[in-house]
């Protein structure tokens, strides 16, 4: 007898289940072992990206099977909103799907089409084939796959702001989650998220998805960000990634046992250097919001 297999709860369910936002961080490494270490972490969920990060279908599938064993919801981000790539990632068992650079309502509503299968959307039915039914071994996967499934849309640009209430109450829309970064740029401050206008921006979309009822996440690696959004309202947060934790942290200890400053490396005087740039004064090397350790390192 083959084993029958019941599919963990969405996002979206542990997020209403909750009694308090949710807390997670970037997987971007391509890594599984990097994704089952941030899975271990205590972080609520991952969030595994496939659209700036060196990942293929082959490794989101192994990140997936790595964190399986952990009580964290890893959500998958396409690399754009496309109905193939779409079912792909349903295909190989992405129950919690990111969709970015969601801009309006009609686009919101072709990717819900792209979710669902006929008569309600267009996705291809290969799930005898696929993961995401465990090869069959989920009863009535066909029938039940929306369920198994939630939809989030990234809010990241003007127009996308100036449509939030529409795209929040698109049905299967399951919540938001606003990109501060693409944000910031589309509204012509590149490289400012916290800029007072983007602050506005994000803090509108939330209310817009508080009044409608839909769960708003942010992006945000400045603790202060996020604990604003998270004032606000938001019902999740991503609060930092595996790449930049290693590269400000990795800079730290370079910083500390060599020393970065201009003049030591002329000088070849590490000891200078340290006392120099103050590398030993308690900042926290594993901080991403900041630029501990590294000069004015962005750390988005
Ligand atoms: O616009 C944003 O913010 C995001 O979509 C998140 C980014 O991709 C983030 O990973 C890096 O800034």
């Amino acid at each position: 007898m083959p084993i029958r297999l019941t599919l963990p709860p969405t996002f979206a369910a542990r997020i209403d289940e909750a009694d308090r936002p949710q807390v997670g961080m970037w997987v971007c490494s391509g890594s599984p072992l990097v994704a089952e270490i941030a899975a271990g972490s205590g972080l609520d969920w991952v969030l595994i990206d496939g659209e700036h990060s060196p990942n293929g279908l082959e490794s989101i599938l192994a990140q997936l099977q790595a964190v399986a064993a952990y009580p964290v919801s890893p959500v998958v981000r396409v690399p754009y909103g496309d109905t193939v790539v779409i079912k792909q990632f349903l295909d190989l068992g992405v129950q919690n799907l990111l969709v970015p650079m969601v801009d309006s309502a009609e686009q919101a509503a072709g990717i819900v089409r792209a979710v669902r299968y006929p008569t309600s959307g267009v996705r291809g039915v290969g799930s005898s084939l696929a993961r995401a039914s465990r090869w069959n071994r989920v009863e009535n996967y066909l029938a039940d796959a929306a369920s198994t499934i939630s939809l989030l849309v990234q809010i990241e640009s003007a127009a996308a702001v100036a449509s939030v209430e529409a795209i929040a109450a698109t049905p299967g829309v399951d919540g938001l989650f606003v990109g501060p970064a693409d944000l910031a740029a589309s509204m012509g401050h590149l490289g400012q998220q916290s800029h007072p206008q983007v602050v506005e921006a994000v803090l509108a979309s939330i209310r817009a998805g508080v009044a409608a009822g839909v769960p708003v996440g942010v992006n945000a690696f400045v603790p202060a960000d996020a604990e604003r959004y998270l004032d606000a309202g938001a019902s999740f947060v991503a609060v930092g990634a595996d790449v930049a934790l290693l590269a400000r942290a990795s800079e730290a200890l370079a910083d500390r046992f060599i020393g970065t400053d201009g003049a030591a490396d002329a000088s070849g005087d590490a000891d200078s250097a340290h006392r120099a740039t103050g590398s030993a004064d308690g900042r926290d090397p594993s901080a991403t919001g900041t630029s501990a350790g590294t000069g004015e390192r962005p750390s988005y």
